[in-house]
């Protein structure tokens, strides 16, 4: 009698959670409109002032699939975890995972690949979790609690184990362009691109039966145009509690209309992004021989003008933020402070050197901190890490990222001022 009341109750329950997944929304991934992917490696960096252009999208996510290490990752975090938009981890390997990526981010975000090999789906997942609950978790427990004994701690482990993968949110890939580097790492060839109903079906599977809380449709580096928007279109309304995000090639505000109609509920933007730094640096480098150290806003904002249009890297990535009202006009104010910001700090790193003083910089009322006051809890703190990474440059035989200094668009290090 016990048994069946008891068996009856976990029906119940079952049933409740059952009615609750199709009625409500219980996915704890935000309905984020727009997220912005960083990549940590060495090669892609961040704009001088990336806290303005990232208070624009919805959320951020650090993760890539090459070069990629805890080193960089830890740098990466150390720039953007002081942001108010959430960060994200989404690692592709094992070691990814360190206590320091888990105490930065708001969300980890695990990759599960359905048109790849197995290693991709659940390999490397295997892995990860082993490392998990045979390192990363008894380490954590040792040095919080050393004074356990043996057996509770490897129980208190195990649990943690459990609740960090209970706390993560799983993302169900279809990968769709076979030269990415996202497809060399889960094994994805040509042969494996899916047409719209076997990408249906798939999501299906992935909504029902493993749960993913992200479907995620990946062009990676190309935009996937009618062939995506049949895909979504598609998926559209067959999925009952997964998020569908698409990634890939977005560029600008039609691309991003084009999926957004196609059902996708959340567009990820990653190159776009990468691209701003690029121009930036060579901007920097102009702004340095071209305006006086002193340059009035005025002259700084008609010098910005004539060289950033429609067409700039700056207002395509603003034009792919749904929000975003007039994408030429943020990005030229984006622009002016930053150059603004970039010649105060190098003539005040010139004087530190002259002076023979330290080379860390002041950054009391400075161009710097008051752009970042409106937009993160602390300038002060912000503003000195990101002028103590501008100032201290790459070192020589790193290229990796694995320094802040390697993530940003531009270096002060000419300007005088060393390490
Ligand atoms: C469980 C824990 C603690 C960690 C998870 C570690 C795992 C499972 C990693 C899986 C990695 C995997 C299957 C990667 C596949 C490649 C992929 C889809 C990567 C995501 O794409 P991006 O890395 O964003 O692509 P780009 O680098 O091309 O921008
Ligand atoms: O870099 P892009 O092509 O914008 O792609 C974004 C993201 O989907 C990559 O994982």
């Amino acid at each position: 009698m016990r048994r069946d009341l008891a068996a009856w109750g976990e029906r119940a329950v079952d049933g409740a959670r059952l009615l609750a997944r199709s009625a409500l929304d219980t996915n704890p991934v935000p309905d984020w409109d727009h997220v912005t992917k960083v990549d940590p490696e060495g090669a892609k960096k961040l704009p001088l002032l990336y806290p303005l252009w990232l208070a624009e999208t919805d959320a951020i996510s650090v993760g890539g699939s090459s070069d990629v290490t805890p080193a960089n990752t830890a740098a990466a975090f150390d720039l953007l975890a002081p942001l108010s938009t959430p960060v994200c981890h989404e690692p592709s390997g094992a070691d990814h995972v360190t206590e320091q990526s888990q105490d930065a981010a708001d969300l980890l975000l695990i990759p599960e690949v359905l048109n790849g090999d197995s290693e991709a789906l659940v390999g490397t997942l295997g892995l990860a979790i082993e490392s998990v609950r045979e390192e990363l978790a008894p380490e954590l427990i040792r040095r919080t609690a050393s004074w356990l004994p043996a057996r509770l701690a490897d129980w208190l482990a195990g649990v943690a184990t459990s609740l960090l993968l209970s706390e993560a949110a799983f993302e169900a890939y279809i990968v769709q362009n076979p030269d990415s580097a996202a497809a060399r790492e889960s094994g994805v060839t040509a042969a494996d691109r899916l047409d719209a109903t076997d990408a249906k079906r798939r999501a299906m599977a992935a909504d029902r039966h493993l749960e993913s809380e992200i479907v995620y449709l990946e062009y990676s580096g190309t935009f996937g145009g009618d062939e995506a928007v049949e895909i979504l279109e598609r998926m559209d309304g067959a999925l009952v509690r997964s998020r569908v995000w698409y990634g890939g090639g977005l560029a600008d505000a039609a691309d991003v209309r084009a999926v957004r109609e196609a059902g996708a509920d959340t567009v990820v933007v990653g190159d776009a992004f990468h691209r701003v730094a690029e121009r930036e640096a060579d901007l920097l480098e102009r702004a340095t021989t071209e305006l006086a150290a002193d340059a009035s806003s005025e002259r700084v904002r008609e010098w910005v003008a004539e060289r950033v249009d429609a067409d700039g890297p700056g207002p395509r990535f603003l034009s792919t933020v749904p929000g975003v009202d007039d994408p030429v006009a943020l990005a030229r104010e984006y622009t002016g402070t930053t150059v603004r910001a970039w010649l105060e700090l190098r003539a005040r790193a010139e004087r530190a050197r002259e002076e023979g003083t330290s080379p860390t910089v002041d950054v009391q009322d400075t161009t710097l901190r008051a752009a970042l006051a409106p937009v993160v809890d602390d300038p002060d703190g912000l503003a000195a890490t990101i002028a103590r990474a501008a100032l201290s440059g790459p070192v020589t035989g790193t290229a990796d990222g694995s320094r802040q200094s390697e993530q940003l668009s531009a270096s002060l290090v000419d300007a005088g001022a060393s390490h």
